[in-house]
């Protein structure tokens, strides 16, 4: 066999392209962009000239076929095409082939390239004739001259010669600034596109300098396209598109927490202590239910520790009830844009499925409905038990958080204070009795509720054979109105004959219990001041000779002892009481509305965990982009990250439970918080912690990155989120819900989210110095555009599209993340961001007009998001047919040919 010298091998021996290449990596690798090691592409320039149609009667309408001969095979492998250029017999072609590094290629491959006229394109499949075709070794194009070959189209039998077409090996960063690359457009003797190669991991996230994304971002794809500018100059565009590890592992550390915090919960019902028979068959039920919702839990943990293979949840697995907290088809899509004479830039839209609970369906509507109506029923029907509000519940969570995490934190306080103490370190002492003091502070504050005195009060009607001289209303009572005719309801329940009275409610037992634990803290205090004050005196008569001094000494460790002691005890009973009344508020939460009320909460998990992979990944690289931008830095930490949506979803049918789900599921990312630690070792994948009702996600970054931090970030200081939505359905089932149906959901979902975009952009206003965003003299602009989508939204114009973009582009301007969904991003999506993409190419890198749906077209015919609906459905076409195209807007239809019945 041949020794195949492997492209790489070969490119080094090649000095002056390696040269140049090392330039580009060096001009790249601040930007957090592509570093490929070489671009191995065609330039069909002119790609095809004077080619020859079998019939003179019409134009041709022509593509380039790129197939690969191995050169051990001697196998002929279809590798990719062009996109179609019509009604020339010169054409300019914009898109081009790309070959990652894993991609066995060497100097003895052969390309062929086969040119094809398209008769009718609008076929399923395409109906084509063959023109011309031709052959060359890749090893002649990497040592040719000029890196050049200029090729003859010949007939299939080799005779007749039909045109010629031109192969480039080009590099970026070459033919910078239009200098040797002027452009004309309106002649016969047009340039043509780059087609060229862009490495893989390292295609988003450049060489060597970002493991860190490297262990989130997996199998990019890589597309690369050449469009002329309005100044007869050629732009270059990257688009790139990734999957990511994180799809599953913020769903499966996600999961792992709801099972502890289950447990813990169950734990704690179980703990409640003796019941009458009422409460206590109750308890019972609630926690049957509760242990079977566990283990569904800790199957689907178990089920998603099998996975393995690829790194993101196919539209066609939305449905599966073991992927259920999975984000669907989520992707970073990213375009980086290199224009002559303007900085480089690089625009990123996640790309992810509505978070939404398929496998549960939506024959009763989604999360924003059901959750309100379940309340409502609730509310109603709470005659077996006491009503609280979910912001009494929510408090009731919180207590018992509080109480889980300062108890222990208290103990090994007061432990360390003990130790001190034997040590008879008075700066030790010291310290440790400031951190005991402030977290008992803390502790004591955290009870400082009115909740859970009359959630004891309500317990206490709840032990068996309780007997109250009044009603059972506590003093100022944390419910209000309705609510107290709940409450009113234990002291009605019938005592049983046969158990045993118990003595009167004592309302002021606990205060008392509650206050020990200030009173006992202060006798540690006052303890550690005097035994430090007579420290200090036996030091000054130690200096003056004084032999007293041993005598008021003492053994610190055993005057603290008991004192400590005391006030573990103390903290003791509080919490046990605490916890106890808390977990009976949660109680009558579970039971009022028993199951419904645990698949409620399985629903909005599922969702939640799918938004939160979507926006743990979006937080990841905006950080990684933006490390080197002083001004988004102190935006994050002074005012917090904006995350705008963009949904596609109709709100007619399933898809409007669809936009209920994903309404709430974005709405719940408010409770998230970020923090940027240093990671410790080569592990970078975040770390999560929390309980549902407040999470905090730990970013990890190489030592080196983090040095780039503000102060305040590398301190740990929590960064928020402002998630907002904007929603505006496109497809034929939006006609039939402006027809027919009703659209005020996405109407209210718009305008409360315009609320909380227009907060945002004030805090930004106040705590941002007015000149900290990069294109300042644009932030003026921030305000009208805010305008101008309000009275967008105002309009109830149909199927107003403007919204997204000027939703978008504040976004943009704000720093912020963008996410596009639909029903599975893979279709409507794709439209989305290839016109997002083409728009920014045309308003901000001076696109030339004549080409934007030429850019456009080229994008959804050979870009990234063909690729991602083949990685869906195994299928090159989005799943569009003419009806639903004819409902689009007109900028959303995708080019003839690239659509039709596909297996979603
Ligand atoms: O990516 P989507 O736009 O949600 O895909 C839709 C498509 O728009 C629609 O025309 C088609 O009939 C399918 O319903 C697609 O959804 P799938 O989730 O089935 O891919």
């Amino acid at each position: 066999m041949r020794t195949h010298t492997h492209i790489l091998e070969l490119m080094s021996l090649w000095q002056g392209a390696l040269q140049k290449l090392q330039v580009f990596l060096v001009e790249t690798k601040s930007q957090f962009s592509s570093a490929a090691l070489f671009y191995f592409c065609f330039v069909p320039s002119p790609a095809c000239k004077d080619l020859v149609a079998a019939t003179r009667d019409r134009k041709l309408n022509t593509f380039i076929q790129i197939s690969v001969v191995h050169p051990a095979e001697h196998i002929l492998t279809r590798y990719s095409s062009t996109e179609i250029v019509e009604g020339t017999r010169d054409p300019l072609f914009l898109t081009g082939v790309t070959f990652p590094p894993e991609y066995p290629i060497y100097e003895e491959t052969k390309i062929k390239l086969t040119v094809y006229d398209v008769k009718d394109k609008s076929q399923d499949t395409v109906s084509r004739s063959f023109l011309g075709c031709t052959t060359f070794r890749v090893g002649d194009l990497v040592k040719s001259k000029e890196q050049q070959l200029t090729l003859t189209l010949r007939t299939s039998d080799g005779g007749k010669t039909v045109g010629t077409i031109e192969v480039n090996l080009v590099k970026m960063g070459e033919l910078e600034d239009g200098e040797t690359d002027h452009i004309t457009t309106d002649t016969q003797d047009q340039k043509c596109a780059l087609v060229r190669e862009c490495t893989a991991t390292e295609g988003i996230s450049g060489k060597d300098n970002l493991p860190s994304l490297n262990a989130v971002l997996k199998n990019p794809i890589c597309k690369l396209y050449r469009f002329p500018t309005s100044d007869n100059k050629w732009m270059r565009i990257r688009e790139q598109m990734a999957e990511t590890t994180l799809s599953f592992h913020v769903p499966k550390e996600l999961i792992n927490l709801h099972i502890k915090e289950d447990m813990r919960r169950n734990q704690e019902l179980k703990d409640l202590g003796e019941l009458a028979p009422h409460w206590d068959n109750m308890r019972r039920s609630v926690i049957a239910h509760c242990d079977q919702m566990l283990s569904m839990y800790q199957d689907t943990l178990a089920e998603l520790g099998k996975h393995t293979g690829s790194s993101f949840k196919s539209s066609c697995s939305k449905g599966e009830k073991t992927l259920e907290f999975i984000p669907i088809n989520l992707h970073l899509q990213r375009m980086h844009v290199h224009s002559p004479r303007l900085k480089d830039a690089l625009y990123d839209v996640i790309t992810v499925g509505a978070p939404a609970a398929h496998f549960q369906g939506f024959k009763n509507g989604g999360l924003r409905k059901l959750l309100s109506k379940f309340e409502a029923e609730r509310r109603n029907t709470g005659y077996q038990c006491i009503y609280y509000s979910p912001e009494n519940t929510a408090k009731a969570k919180e207590v018992l958080s509080n109480i889980n995490h300062l108890q222990p934190l208290i103990s090994s306080h007061a432990d360390l204070l003990l130790n001190s103490a034997s040590q008879h370190s008075p700066d030790s002492l010291k310290n440790s009795l400031k951190m005991l003091s402030e977290k008992t502070e803390l502790f004591v504050h955290a009870f400082k509720d009115q909740l859970v005195r009359s959630a004891l009060l309500a317990l206490y009607t709840a032990r068996p054979g309780c007997v109250l001289k009044k009603p059972a209303v506590p003093r100022n009572t944390a419910e209000e109105g309705d609510d107290l005719q709940h409450q009113d309801h234990p002291s009605q329940i019938k005592r049983q004959d046969s158990i045993p009275h118990h003595s009167e409610y004592d309302e002021e037992e606990w205060d008392r219990v509650w206050a020990n634990v200030g009173k006992s803290l202060n006798c540690v205090i006052a303890m550690v001041d005097r035994l430090l004050e007579k420290d200090n005196i036996s030091h000054i008569k130690e200096g003056e000779n004084d032999p007293s001094c041993a005598l008021d000494f003492g053994d610190w460790y055993e005057q603290l002892y008991p004192l400590v002691i005391t006030l573990k005890d103390c903290m003791g009973e509080v919490v046990t009481r605490a916890k106890q009344s808390m977990a009976f508020v949660l109680l009558q939460e579970l039971a009022c509305g028993l199951p419904q009320c645990l698949m409620l909460t399985l629903r909005r998990d599922i969702v939640f965990s799918q938004a939160l992979a979507g926006l743990v990944c979006g937080f990841i690289i905006k950080l990684h982009t933006g490390l080197h931008d002083q001004g988004f830095l102190q935006q994050l930490h002074t005012v917090g990250l904006l995350v705008q949506y963009e949904g596609l979803l109709s709100t007619y049918s399933e898809e409007a439970g669809m936009l209920e789900d994903m309404a709430v599921g974005i709405s719940d990312l408010q409770k998230v918080m970020f923090k940027v630690i240093e990671a410790k070792s080569e592990d970078f994948l975040p770390i999560i912690t929390g309980r549902r009702e407040h999470y905090i996600i730990e970013v990890q970054l190489p030592a080196k990155m983090f040095e780039l931090l503000p102060q305040e970030i590398k301190e740990g200081k929590l960064l928020r989120m402002y998630p907002v939505l904007f929603n505006v359905g496109i497809n034929e089932q939006q006609t039939l819900a402006e027809r027919f149906g009703d659209t005020t959901l996405q109407e209210n979902i718009n305008q409360e989210n315009l609320e909380l975009l227009k907060e945002y952009y004030k805090l930004f206003t106040e705590k941002m110095p007015p000149d900290c965003l990069p294109h300042f003299q644009e932030q003026n602009d921030l305000k009208g555009l805010l305008e101008n989508l309000h009275q967008n939204i105002q309009a109830k114009k149909r199927k107003n599209v403007e919204i997204m973009w000027l939703a978008a582009t504040i976004c943009r301007k704000l720093n912020g993340v963008r996410f596009t969904c639909c029903k599975s991003a893979k279709d409507r999506t794709s439209m989305s961001v290839t016109l997002e993409q083409c728009s920014i190419l045309r308003d901000e890198h001076q696109l030339h007009k004549d080409f934007f749906i030429r850019a456009l077209d080229c994008m959804r015919r050979e870009g990234c998001r063909i690729e991602n609906v083949l990685k869906n459905v195994k299928c090159r076409k989005y799943a569009f047919n003419m009806i639903q195209l004819m409902a689009f807007p007109k900028y959303y239809r995708p080019p003839e040919g690239t659509y039709g019945k596909a297996d979603t």
